[in-house]
């Protein structure tokens, strides 16, 4: 098996899913890399009839400062009852390449803890950072792989916190092919227009310009192949005004014609009691869709 196992425990409930640590070295960013996993219970037992029909994965991308563990620990068993009942997976991965070798600063919105989810093309970043590549190419052929086709037949969702958010729109804008359906907490919305993005692309691809390629509000030009894209921001949230741009995207998506729903929260600010609040939803929201998708490719 190409992936160790470092941890796996039950979570949720007597008879639950598992929440699994597991580590494995990656060709994308030439370090080892971990990240967490939730196999509901339903996952890998056999229908007698027909084949066994693949587990729908969502994708969790985390934001700046955060590993692996940040949601599974702080929104982790909200999320995992829920994704329980909807008979999907969730996988957790790290926000960065980690290690001796790699390259960093000190600071949090840079290196280590923030990789933007991007493959940089300069020098000292080139050599570890593509995140991009690992999240959409590597990881979920090794899912596919690794646990049973999971994720496979198209059956994949994404979302995201903060730089994650950033990741989980622009990563399913950029492979409309790829993902069944996108939704997003307190996302950088426009990150070429504000400091985390201006600093993190000027280092990473050497121009602010090169991140438009990664940037949600340029990539949204027309309408997408997603019904609905679905946006939890909290009012309260001390980066709302310099940072995350939620209002820009809006007006920009009723522009070109994109459906997005932007769940103002009341009270909320940038932390996981935010996540922890609305992560049910955006669960069930995915889980409908991958669902109906799976019911599709069982009636063939
Ligand atoms: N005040 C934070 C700024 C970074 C931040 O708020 N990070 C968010 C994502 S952008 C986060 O989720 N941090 C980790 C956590 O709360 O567990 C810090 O310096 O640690």
């Amino acid at each position: 098996m190409a992936i160790e196992i470092l941890s796996k425990t039950r979570v949720g409930c007597a008879d639950g899913g598992y929440y699994h640590r597991c580590k494995h070295f990656s060709k994308s960013t030439g370090t080892d890399m971990i990240f967490g996993l939730y196999l509901p219970s339903c996952h890998g037992s056999s229908t007698s009839t027909k084949e066994q029909q693949p587990t729908p994965i969502l994708f969790w991308l985390s934001g700046l400062t955060c590993d692996d563990t940040n949601f599974a620990n702080k929104a982790g068993s909200r999320a995992f009852n829920r994704a329980e009942k909807e008979n999907i997976a969730i996988v957790m991965p790290d926000t960065s390449p980690r290690g001796e070798n790699v390259a960093n600063v000190d600071s949090y919105d840079l290196g280590i803890g923030a990789g933007f989810y991007i493959d940089a093309t300069v020098e000292p970043y080139k050599a570890n950072y593509s995140m991009y590549s690992y999240i959409t190419k590597e990881l979920p052929a090794l899912l596919e792989n690794e646990f049973d086709k999971l994720g496979s037949c198209g059956l994949k969702a994404i979302t995201g916190h903060s730089m994650g958010g950033h990741g989980a729109l622009t990563i399913a804008l950029k492979n409309q092919n790829e993902w069944l359906s996108v939704s997003a907490f307190s996302p950088i919305c426009n990150p070429t227009k504000v400091p985390w993005g201006e600093k993190a692309f000027t280092a990473y691809f050497g121009s602010v310009e090169c991140g438009k390629a990664h940037d949600a509000t340029c990539l949204l030009t027309e309408p997408t192949v997603y019904d609905e894209i679905l946006i939890d921001q909290g009012t309260a949230d001390e980066f709302l005004e310099n940072q995350l741009s939620t209002d820009i995207f809006s007006k920009h998506a009723t522009k070109v014609g994109q459906n997005v729903t932007i769940n103002m929260r009341d009270g909320f600010d940038h932390s996981y009691h935010f996540i922890a609040a609305f992560i049910e939803d955006h669960v069930q929201f995915h889980g409908s869709k991958l669902r109906a998708k799976l019911e599709k490719l069982q009636s063939k």
